[in-house]
C-alpha cells in the first residue's frame, strides 16, 4: 500500500444499532468511509437518523451490529482501551454525573493514559493542559467546581480535556449545541485548525449545517435512503445536499453553497 492511500479511519459494510435479547434496530447499514489524516469532517443528517449511534460505534462505546472498523488500519475490535485512548478523544454533550471534581482537575484527567499509575503530571503535561485552557478560552474557570458551570462551558471545557489527550482523531457529538455565535464559531475554527495546522483528524457531528459547507474538508451525509462521504465540494457538484432534509421548507442552494428557506426561492 503507497502512502497516499493510507487512512486513519477505514469503515467497510458498516452497520449500526442496538441488539437486545429479543430485538435487534439496524439504525443505518452498508457504511462505507475512507478518511485520511489532517481532516475535518461534518456529519450531517436530521434529527434521530443516528449520527450520534454512528460516533459512539466508530469510538467503540458501542458494539457494531456488521462490517469493519479500522483505526489507522487496525481492526477497532482488536484495539486495547488504553490504545484507544491514546489515538482518539471523544467529546460527548451529556451532562457529568455530580462531580464535585474542579475544572483543572477533570481537564488534567485528559492526561491519565500518558502519566504513571499514581498520575503524577510532569512539566510538558502541565504545558499541554495550559495550552489547552488557552485554546478553549476557559482558564478562568480552572478553580470552579464542574456542576457550577452553564452547558456552554461545560462543553468548553470537554473539548480542552480533549485537547490535553492530544490524540490523532478526535470525535465531538454537537460540540456547539449549547454554545453562543461567537464561541461556536471559535470552536469551528479551533478545530479546522488542530486539522489544518496539526494534521489532527477531527470528526463531528452538527446541525450547525451552513458552517459545516463552509469549514468541513469533508461531509458525511446521512438520510434515511443513504450515507455517503466525501470532499464538500465534491458532494455539492455531485447535488447529494438535496437528500439531507426531506423538507419542502428549506432547500439547498448550489449558488449560495448553502440551505435557505424554499419561499425565498
Ligand atoms: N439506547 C438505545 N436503544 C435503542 N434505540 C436507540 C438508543 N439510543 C438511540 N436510539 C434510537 O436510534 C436512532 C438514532 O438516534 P441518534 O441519537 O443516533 O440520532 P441523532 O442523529 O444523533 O439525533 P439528534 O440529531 O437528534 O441528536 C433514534 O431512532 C433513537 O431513538
Amino acid at each position: 500500500m503507497t502512502q497516499q492511500e493510507k487512512y486513519i479511519l477505514k469503515v467497510s459494510n458498516l452497520s449500526i444499532g442496538y441488539r437486545s435479547k429479543k430485538h435487534t434496530s439496524t439504525i443505518a447499514s452498508n457504511l462505507n468511509i475512507s478518511l485520511k489524516s489532517g481532516n475535518m469532517v461534518c456529519l450531517l443528517g436530521k434529527n434521530g437518523i443516528g449520527k450520534s449511534t454512528l460516533l459512539r460505534t466508530l469510538t467503540k462505546v458501542q458494539p457494531q451490529l456488521n462490517g469493519d472498523i479500522f483505526i489507522d488500519e487496525k481492526n477497532l475490535k482488536s484495539i486495547t482501551n488504553n490504545e484507544l485512548a491514546k489515538t482518539l478523544s471523544l467529546v460527548l454533550t451529556e451532562r457529568l454525573p455530580d462531580s464535585s471534581l474542579t475544572v483543572f482537575e477533570l481537564v488534567a484527567l485528559g492526561r491519565q493514559p500518558f502519566t504513571n499509575w499514581i498520575g503524577y503530571l510532569t512539566n510538558e503535561d502541565m504545558e499541554i493542559i495550559y495550552a489547552a485552557f488557552e485554546k478553549t478560552n476557559t482558564k478562568h474557570l480552572m478553580n470552579t467546581k464542574c456542576y457550577e458551570l452553564s452547558d456552554g462551558q461545560l462543553q468548553r471545557v470537554l473539548i480542552a480535556r480533549a485537547l490535553t489527550q492530544n490524540t490523532p482523531i478526535i470525535v465531538l457529538d454537537e460540540p456547539t449545541a449549547h454554545l453562543d455565535l461567537h464561541h461556536t464559531i471559535r470552536t469551528f475554527s479551533l478545530l479546522k485548525n488542530l486539522a489544518s495546522e496539526f494534521n489532527k483528524t477531527i470528526i463531528i457531528s452538527t446541525h450547525e449545517t451552513n458552517l459545516a459547507l463552509q469549514l468541513a474538508d469533508e461531509l458525511w451525509l446521512m438520510s434515511a435512503s443513504k450515507f455517503v462521504s466525501g470532499e464538500t465540494s465534491q458532494l455539492i457538484e455531485n447535488n447529494e445536499l438535496d437528500n439531507l432534509f426531506d423538507s419542502e421548507l428549506i432547500y439547498f442552494n448550489k449558488t449560495l453553497k448553502q440551505f435557505t428557506i424554499s419561499n425565498s426561492k
